[in-house]
């Protein structure tokens, strides 16, 4: 028992360092909105140079100088990355904190080499007793210390001006500058700096506790995340709880339990579970969609590929000499690897930090086939990539829950999990001996990288160019076409009847089948497989390098899984510049190219090359121009749909004990419109959320007598309720072709996204699909992209989108919002269209009160949640508790009103 408590006293200090560097990482975040990876990497930085100032000044300067080299990094950080960034996406913004993070380390690298260095405790070590329990001093007063600075900063962002106004902002520059005396730029420059100054001595504290080296920083890099994670990325308090207990289980852990790297593991998976239960399946109103990296078109440009390919062919075969061929072999299969980034990230906007440790999974497998079952090479590599699909689905699932960074945190914290667990326990990886699988053979030839170095990168580049196609192929199909949407807007998404979960799990599983074959090419380079560390082959970090390279090219195009190879260490370009430079330095440039692309093209190279690429192809007639689509000159016919009746019963919510919808009951019947009036915050939005699934009410929603309470948005969508939303939810990267193609594929077999890759089939209008962009007048811009419509455009693809779904009832929020008069008024005859041509059954909520009264067969009028007054659009405009809660007088503008008011009979006629 004395052993628990002195351990867990030794853990809890540890712990409590790794709370206070969880604390900078919250400090940063509520400025900036960054969760910055390279948090740990200027900790171990400012350690460094501790070590260096002790050597000549007394340790308080050297700490005060220390401090200063934090803070001096984190403005470097704010000034040359963060502020250019500003506006950029989450995806970006991370990626950037992972290049400083690798440009430190190569730094580090370069200055102090891999050898651990031991750096004495400015604090006094001796021993104390608390009772039977001897502890070092040291430790005592680390926890003290950390614990005063986690109570002074949570005082100084609750009680001071300027804690308070940066809480208050919470990352929005907009909200800063409204709040008046601070402006932005200080408040954000000093948070940087009091992160920095907060890394730097963490970083002094941590260094006597352990020895340092400069991959010290990836090893803190889960825990600290996860610290500052379960604080949510604000709470001070949380934060230092979670890094504390972090630290009292792994301490605990390593003496009493036998089983190597589960110290690494039971704290984060206890945060994964914690995750997946606080998390949502699909993001709230509001969090905004933003502006992710470009994707390519997925088109294959035939005779360029064939060219080059062949060229590449013959310099492998006969042109190049073998340390080349070989440079060239390493590149491609790093690209192989990156077609798996291309996938998850780029196309499906998942960021995963596990490329290399799915990889792994498919290494560690057929290795062992070959080594101990003696499995010829081909049936070993195939099994190894079959098995990474329950692991590809395993790390997929917290995906399920989260999004964005936490995501990212977690896949990262599965890899190193997985290493710790599995490649670095020696009996499974065969530790740093490795797993002896000699010269692979296919079809009876030897294929061994060492004696047939040129068969050995020509199978390679077979392998890529197939795996190319089918990431190619996979972008132009009804799958892919899905992926894109859920990156874009998984409410959207969700709303058309696309299931986000199976399409997240999707993407990982056919990113982990790629990776899997890359980690098998991998392996096979040498006759030992490297599993276990030091020396692994599939170390987590290397994730983090793949992002990067990712990102270098370009994470939404297969080119740029080759123009990532840049940066790729044993490609060719590190294979040139090693007649110049040393590795360490190959590292610097990687992380330095990494920053520079993503603040001057955050879409990548490929992304940056891509239109003069396409002018130089189509001046030398290498590709022919696609063709745009066109309408057939003739009308298309609308095939009313079945009516359909929507009805809701008793329907109420309430959000922290306040009642949003109280009791609401509603019929929407086939060919008729529902008007839902009500002031601000009366509840409408809320309602149409609830009827469509995207939260929680209670009472009863049925249609045709289907009860769909209980069933998710995306299924009630498929029986047949289709919406709209207020902030329109475009899919932003698909044309309007595909925004309506998309919508109309939702119900697609799930056998088509099986052969996606192969046989992606051709995009195609369904009929409901073409007489929604015939009826909203859209015919003529199908081949646009949203980004370039009128608004009012946008707000009818917004209808189009959901018409092509083919529902039964259509829920249109606050459709004519930011509309002029003459758009209002085609509106309200377009509506009474979708009803009465249609049969459709519309309950559209309007501010507009004019509009919805002309429009709607009868009006629901809302307030406080509660319905109070349900009639004729006649009845209601004379209510008086309508009036009364609404519109204020008892006369409305009917001059105004006239002309929707015609509606009605404009479109029988
Ligand atoms: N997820 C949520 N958590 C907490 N409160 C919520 C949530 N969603 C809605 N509310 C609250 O419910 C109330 C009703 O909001 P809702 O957006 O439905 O109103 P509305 O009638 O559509 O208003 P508006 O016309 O301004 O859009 C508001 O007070 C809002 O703050």
């Amino acid at each position: 028992m004395i052993d628990v408590i002195r351990f867990a006293l030794i853990g809890a200090a540890s712990g409590a360092v790794i709370a206070l560097l969880g604390l900078g990482v919250n400090v940063v975040y509520r400025t900036t909105r960054v969760v910055n990876f390279s948090h740990a990497a200027i900790a171990i930085t400012a350690a460094y140079q501790y070590k260096e100032f002790i050597g000549s000044v007394p340790w308080p300067v050297a700490l005060i100088l220390a401090i200063a080299v934090g803070m001096g990094i984190g403005l470097l950080m704010e000034v040359c990355v963060v502020r250019p960034l500003r506006h950029a996406s989450f995806l970006t913004k991370t990626i950037s904190t992972i290049g400083v993070l690798l440009v430190l380390q190569a730094v580090l690298m370069i200055r102090y080499g891999y050898n651990a260095v031991v750096v004495p405790s400015w604090l006094p070590t001796t021993l104390l007793n608390l009772g039977p329990i001897p502890v070092g001093l040291d430790r005592v007063l680390a926890f003290g210390i950390a614990l005063v600075l986690a109570a002074a900063l949570y005082w100084f962002y609750s009680k001071t001006r300027f804690g308070i106004a940066t809480t208050a902002a919470s990352g929005s520059e907009r909200s800063l500058a409204a709040l008046g005396t601070i402006s932005p730029r200080t408040v954000s420059l000093v948070n940087w700096l009091i992160a920095g100054g907060i890394a730097a001595f963490a970083g002094v504290m941590l260094a006597p506790m352990t020895s340092l080296t400069p991959v010290l920083a990836l090893s803190l890099i889960v825990p600290i995340l996860s610290a500052a994670l379960l604080g949510n990325f604000s709470s001070f308090w949380l934060t230092f709880l979670g890094g504390t207990a972090i630290g009292i289980l792994q301490a605990e852990l390593s003496v009493f339990t036998s089983l190597p790297g589960l110290q690494e593991t039971v704290p984060f998976l206890i945060i994964v579970v914690l995750l997946a239960a606080r998390g949502r399946g699909l993001p709230q109103r509001g969090e905004d969609a933003e502006r992710l990296p470009v994707i390519g078109t997925g088109r294959i440009p035939v005779l360029p590929v064939v060219i080059l390919g062949v060229v590449l062919l013959f310099l492998l075969q006969w042109g190049l000499p073998v340390r080349w061929v070989q440079a060239v072999a390493v590149g491609l299969i790093a690209a192989v690897i990156l077609l798996s980034v291309v996938v998850v990230t780029g196309y499906a906007g998942q960021l995963s930090l596990a490329s290399y440790a799915l990889a792994g999974v498919a290494a560690l497998v057929a290795a062992h086939l070959v080594a101990n079952a003696g499995w010829p090479f081909l049936a070993a590599g195939l099994a190894g990539v079959v098995a990474t699909v329950p692991v590809g689905f395993l790390f997929g699932l917290p995906a399920v829950r989260t999004r964005g960074t936490n995501l990212a945190i977690v896949t990262l914290g599965l890899a190193v999990s997985f290493q710790a667990l599995i490649l670095n326990n020696p009996s499974i990886s065969n530790g740093i001996d490795g797993l002896k699988v000699g010269q692979p053979e296919l079809f009876g030839l030897n294929i061994s990288n060492a004696f047939e170095p040129r068969r050995y990168a020509i199978m390679v580049l077979i392998v890529f160019v197939a795996l190319a196609i089918i990431v190619l192929n996979l972008r132009r199909s009804g799958a892919g076409r899905q992926m894109i949407a859920v990156r874009g807007n998984e409410r959207a998404a969700a709303s058309l009847g696309i299931s986000v979960p199976r399409t997240k799990l999707y993407a990982f599983i056919v990113s982990a089948l790629i990776a899997g074959v890359g980690g098998v090419l991998l392996a096979f380079t040498n006759s030992v497989v490297t599993l276990a560390n030091p020396g692994g082959q599939f170390d987590a970090t290397y994730s983090l390098n793949a992002i990067a390279q990712s990102a270098v090219g370009g994470l939404g195009f297969v080119s740029g899984t080759i123009i990532g190879t840049v940066t790729v260490p044993g490609a060719v370009v590190d294979t040139l510049l090693r007649f110049i430079t040393s590795g360490a330095w190959f590292n610097l440039i990687g992380g330095l190219l990494l920053l520079i692309t993503v603040i001057a093209a955050p879409s990548g190279v490929a992304a940056q090359i891509r239109v003069p690429l396409a002018r130089l192809v189509r001046v030398l007639k290498l590709v022919k121009d696609p063709k745009p689509y066109l309408f057939a000159a003739e009308e298309q016919a609308v095939q009313p749909v079945q009516t359909g009746r929507l009805e809701v019963r008793d329907l109420s919510i309430s959000f922290s004990g306040n009642k949003v919808l109280d009791r609401v009951n509603l019929d929407v019947v086939g060919g008729t419109v529902l008007g839902v009036i009500g002031p601000n915050g009366a509840g409408k939005s809320t309602l149409v959320d609830a009827i469509t699934g995207f939260n929680r009410p209670t009472g009863s929603i049925a249609l045709d007598g289907r009860d769909l309470t209980r069933l998710g948005s995306g299924v009630r969508s498929l029986a047949g309720l289709g919406r709209s939303f207020q902030s329109l939810e475009l899919f932003e990267d698909l044309s309007v072709f595909d925004n309506l193609v998309v919508a109309a594929d939702a119900d697609a077999p799930w056998h088509t996204a099986l052969f996606a890759g192969v046989k992606p089939g051709r995009a195609e209008l369904t009929d409901a699909a073409r007489a929604a962009a015939r009826t909203l007048g859209l015919h003529d811009r199908i081949n646009a992209m949203p980004a370039d419509l009128s608004y009012g455009e946008r707000r009818l693809l917004a209808i189009a989108r959901s018409l092509a779904s083919r529902p039964k009832i259509l829920l249109l929020d606050e459709p004519a919002a930011g509309l002029g008069a003459a758009e209002r008024h085609e509106l309200a005859r377009l509506i009474r269209v979708i009803a009465e041509e249609w049969n459709i059954g519309v309950l559209i909520i309007e501010h507009d009160v004019e509009l919805v009264l002309g429009v709607s067969d009868s009006v629901l009028a809302l307030d406080f949640g509660r319905t109070i007054a349900h009639g004729s659009p006649e009845e209601i405009r004379h209510n008086d508790h309508v009036v009364a809660a609404y519109l204020g007088t008892g006369d409305t503008d009917d001059s105004q009103s006239g002309d929707v008011r015609d509606n009605k009979e404009e479109v029988r006629a």
